[in-house]
């Protein structure tokens, strides 16, 4: 099997700066198709900086510059042809806070297909159906699907909020901190929802819970000052990693 056949994302020498100043030092990090992988490190370590680098949320911002190697499934992220839109419908993003669209559940979770041109209501009915009930949602909302999603709870509206990311059928799901907002139970009920859907889909997530890597992912990256110290199987990480660096941050010497 070629590599490109295990993997989804391959990236390498990956470098980005916020102005003058370099945040990322040079990043090789490979994920394969299938299963989560957590990014740890102390604070202002790069995690989210180089989250947001896959799917190119960095355009929207002025001032920073991205340089190194970002290979999507044979097809290069940065391509100056590249569709951002349809890259992030592949590669779809769940942010710390949950951000549902001021519209109805069902409206919000048939967004992006919509935006894609599809008008079939039994399309739509159907997709809507199936992706509220891959986030663990559709038992508590199927009832009230023309409701604001606004009306959620906060852990309600983080489901819709996959949920709608589901919908575009992405490949790559990136997480930014997706339960840190959350109380708990509804913490809890969104790890349940990353487990279901680890068979399904690549998902990378960032997390300042060293206790929910631990939980939830199969491989985890450590990141220190912009560069990552290690990579591997998450029982290796945290039981026996190779690097002091980690050795300490694991068992809570700093960060
Ligand atoms: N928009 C920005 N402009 C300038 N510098 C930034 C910006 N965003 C992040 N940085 C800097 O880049 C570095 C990496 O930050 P980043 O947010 O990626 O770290 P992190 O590991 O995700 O941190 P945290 O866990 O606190 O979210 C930090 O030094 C941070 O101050």
């Amino acid at each position: 099997m070629t590599k490109e056949n295990e993997t989804i994302l391959e990236t390498s020498n990956v470098k980005l700066w916020y102005g003058k100043k370099e945040a990322l030092h040079g990043i090789d990090l490979d994920f394969p198709k299938k299963g989560i992988t957590a990014l740890i490190g102390p604070s202002g370590s790069g995690k989210s900086t180089y989250l947001r680098a896959l799917n190119r949320m960095h355009d929207l911002e002025d001032n920073v510059t991205v340089t190194g190697s970002f290979n999507f499934m044979g097809q290069d992220i940065y391509a100056p042809t590249m569709d951002t839109v349809e890259l992030r419908k592949q590669i779809g993003m769940v942010f710390q806070q949950p951000n549902p669209f001021p519209f109805s559940i069902y409206d919000n979770v048939a967004f992006g297909l919509r935006l894609s041109g599809v008008k079939d209501k039994a399309v739509l009915d159907k997709a809507v159906e199936e992706s509220l009930k891959a986030a663990s949602i559709w038992d508590e909302v199927k009832d009230v699907l023309g409701k604001s999603a606004l009306g959620l709870s906060g852990g309600q509206q983080q489901r819709v909020s996959i949920a709608r990311v589901l919908a575009t059928q992405p490949k790559l799901l990136l997480l930014d901190e997706p339960t840190s907002a959350l109380d708990p139970v509804s913490a809890h009920n969104i790890e349940d929802t990353l487990l279901e859907l680890r068979d399904k889909y690549a998902m990378i997530i960032v997390t300042h819970s060293l206790s929910q890597a631990s939980r939830i992912s199969d491989r985890t990256a450590f990141f220190m000052n912009g560069d990552l110290v290690e990579v591997g199987d998450t029982r290796k990480i945290f039981i026996n990693p190779k690097k002091q660096e980690t050795a300490d941050y694991i068992s809570g010497r700093f960060g």
